[in-house]
């Protein structure tokens, strides 16, 4: 086991090509709002109340009618098989191994049939919704006959962000060789082996919902190409009578959206500018956290991410108002670092030091984190 995340970063790095640890790490464009997102943790510290008694130190929460090991979330993220190879079913294991919901996304490389058969544990649906609505509708469907129970309709992505360093590596859905893949490649051995072994990956879930062939080519063309422009806050309604569990909007960036998704009636949102892979400049969901959760933290659940790579990070987004946060990168780093395992220490690291912060802060268990227990230096 690495001591920290960022050491899985570390690895992760050396272990995989440039191409897919630049499409893992980049943001958007000039990765303004990708730095903003960390330096918003760091701008915060702690103010610990001493001697009190820490002995039994309670970390779970209630998520979105879900019990969680501690306020977190293993976030949706797609293309986990670039990563490793079945990335999404290690993933789903390592959070209910580590008492956590996990949200597959609908740019899984895994079908969602298979990461339920893999585990027992919570699993929740990331959508993107496409023009022809029968894709998501089927999806919809699919999760809920396989136990999934929370929807997360993520707003952000109408359009692929800038990504300068995905256009400067040639990544593209399949890999076209160039010199400069080959040669990444080559100083890549285990990974090339692994894909080679297990098959390059695929977006089946949609492939399967959209009647696509086991091509790669038309899978990502009708997950970014044909995505639904049209989309609006109307189309909330037409998600309720397609979804009978919780919907979440994950993707909102301000207040003004956070009444609007409060008005519409959803169960909760999440704070986040996808981890700053998005609108470049894209306000910080931590800094955007405080306004919200005042105003509307009684009846939403307010949920954040961007940034966080520290136990002492969750202990910060709960302090601001946050029910939990989702994880992006971090698992991933785990995963891409050491394999099924990583992902697993990566989860296990961020419990311990939460656990760990919120005794030197003085707070016996996560409730009693408020907005007294950080400043903002
Ligand atoms: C490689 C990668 C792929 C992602 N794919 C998706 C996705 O398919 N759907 C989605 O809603 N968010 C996606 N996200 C955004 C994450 O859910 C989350 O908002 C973000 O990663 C949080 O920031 P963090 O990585 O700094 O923790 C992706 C993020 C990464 C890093």
């Amino acid at each position: 086991m690495l001591p920290s995340v960022m050491e899985y970063r570390r690895q992760a790095q050396k272990r995989l090509p440039r191409l897919a640890f630049d499409y893992l790490e980049g943001g958007a464009e000039d990765g303004l709002a990708l730095a903003r997102n960390r330096a918003a943790y760091a701008d915060l510290e702690f103010r610990p109340d001493v001697l009190v008694d820490v002995t039994d130190c309670r970390l779970d929460a209630t998520v979105l009618g879900a019990s969680a090991a501690m306020p977190a979330i293993v976030g949706p993220t797609g293309l986990n098989g670039l990563f490793w190879p079945e990335a999404d079913v290690h993933l789903a294991r390592a959070a209910h191994q580590a008492g956590l919901p996990f949200v597959l996304s609908t740019a899984s490389t895994s079908l969602l049939e298979d990461v339920r058969a893999a585990t027992p544990g919570e699993l929740w649906l990331q959508l993107y919704v496409q023009r022809d609505r029968r894709i998501a509708e089927h999806l919809m469907d699919r999760a809920w006959q396989n136990g999934y129970t929370v929807l997360f309709l993520t707003v952000d992505v109408p359009v692929h962000g800038n990504r300068d360093h995905d256009k400067r590596n040639g990544f593209s859905l399949p890999l076209r060789p160039s010199r400069r893949l080959l040669m990444d490649l080559a100083a890549h051995p285990g990974w090339c082996w692994r894909m080679l072994r297990h098959g390059g990956p695929q977006l089946k879930n949609l492939a399967v919902s959209a009647n696509a062939r086991e091509n790669i080519t038309e899978q990502a063309s009708v997950l970014s190409r044909q995505m639904d422009l049209a989309l609006s806050w109307n189309d909330v309604a037409w998600l309720r009578r397609h979804w009978r569990g919780r919907i979440v909007i994950k993707g909102i960036q301000g207040l003004a959206d956070a009444r609007r998704a409060h008005a519409h009636g959803v169960d909760g949102i999440v704070l986040s500018n996808h981890g700053g892979r998005q609108l470049e400049s894209a306000p910080c969901p931590l800094e955007v956290l405080p306004e919200v959760a005042a105003e509307l933290g009684q009846s939403l659940e307010i949920l954040v991410d961007g940034g966080v790579r520290r136990g002492s990070d969750i202990a910060k987004a709960v302090a601001l108002g946050a029910r939990a946060v989702l994880l992006g990168r971090a698992p991933l780093y785990g995963l891409a670092g050491r394999g099924p395992a990583g992902a697993h220490e990566v989860l296990a690291i961020l419990r311990t030091e939460l656990g760990n912060t919120l005794r030197l802060l003085g707070r016996d268990r996560i409730g009693a984190v408020d907005a007294t227990a950080v400043r903002k230096r």
